[in-house]
């Protein structure tokens, strides 16, 4: 399942894995944490060769919550689910997403998540590059505006401060770097279904993604 920012990969891909009993990759929790651990060591997000080691020697954990919450994300041993969910984190993640080096280095731990009895994986680049030969894709995505609107909510409802004009900047910015970056740019794979859920309910995408499926 690949799309941009806030078209619901995340919340839809977690329904249907949980619904047909698959695992779920969230590979943009990859970029994020190692945009973080960069963050955290000081480095230079522009710095390829140090954000590269850095992709290459992170340690990343997913843990279930104890409490059927969001799944924790463990960053060389800390728990810091709750930073990487920052519209900070997003962009520090596309920066450091553009080096070829960086993606190249994240690639053998997403295929460790292929296994039975089936996966869902949500990212930019699942259909096209890490699992070209999946049996099933989808491109997910809205408008800007409703993209903005959920993110704020999200956001909001996470006692964070942001304003809708500048979430619509940022998304947007990101959309477009992540979209014309040379090595695995955002777009839908040829054998994609695009799904636009720009006006639909969480529940009405999740059956149109399960309709997809035909097992
Ligand atoms: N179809 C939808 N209608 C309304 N809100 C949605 C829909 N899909 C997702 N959301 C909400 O939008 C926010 C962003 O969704 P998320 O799954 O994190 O998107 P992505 O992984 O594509 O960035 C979440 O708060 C989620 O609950
Ligand atoms: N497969 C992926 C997943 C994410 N990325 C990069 C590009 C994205 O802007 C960031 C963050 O991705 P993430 O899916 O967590 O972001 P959203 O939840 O869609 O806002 O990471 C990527 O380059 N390739």
């Amino acid at each position: 399942m690949d799309g941009p920012s806030g078209s619901g990969k995340g919340t839809v891909s977690r329904l249907v894995a949980d619904h047909l009993g698959w695992r779920l990759l969230d590979s943009g929790a990859l970029y994020r944490a190692v945009g973080y651990a960069a963050g955290m060591a000081g480095l230079d997000l522009s710095d390829a060769e140090a954000v590269t080691r850095c992709a290459e020697t992170t340690k990343i954990q997913f843990r279930a919550a104890a409490d059927g919450g969001d799944t924790r994300v463990i960053v060389n041993g800390h728990d810091a689910t709750d930073e990487l969910r920052t519209e900070t984190a997003g962009a520090a993640a596309s920066a450091i997403a553009s080096v070829p080096s960086v993606r190249q280095a994240l690639v053998a731990l997403q295929l460790g998540f292929r296994k039975a009895p089936g996966l869902v994986a949500d990212g930019r680049d699942m259909g096209t590059v890490i699992f070209p030969d999946a049996p099933f894709k989808v491109f997910l995505t809205a408008s800007a505006a409703e993209r903005a609107k959920r993110r704020y909510k999200q956001l909001k409802e996470k006692g964070l401060s942001v304003t809708l004009a500048g979430l619509q900047r940022e998304i947007e910015a990101r959309d477009s770097r992540d979209a014309s970056r040379a090595v695995a740019p955002l777009k839908p794979a040829v054998d994609a279904v695009l799904v636009d859920s720009t006006g639909m309910g969480i529940g009405d995408v999740v059956a149109k993604v399960l309709a997809v499926v035909k097992l």
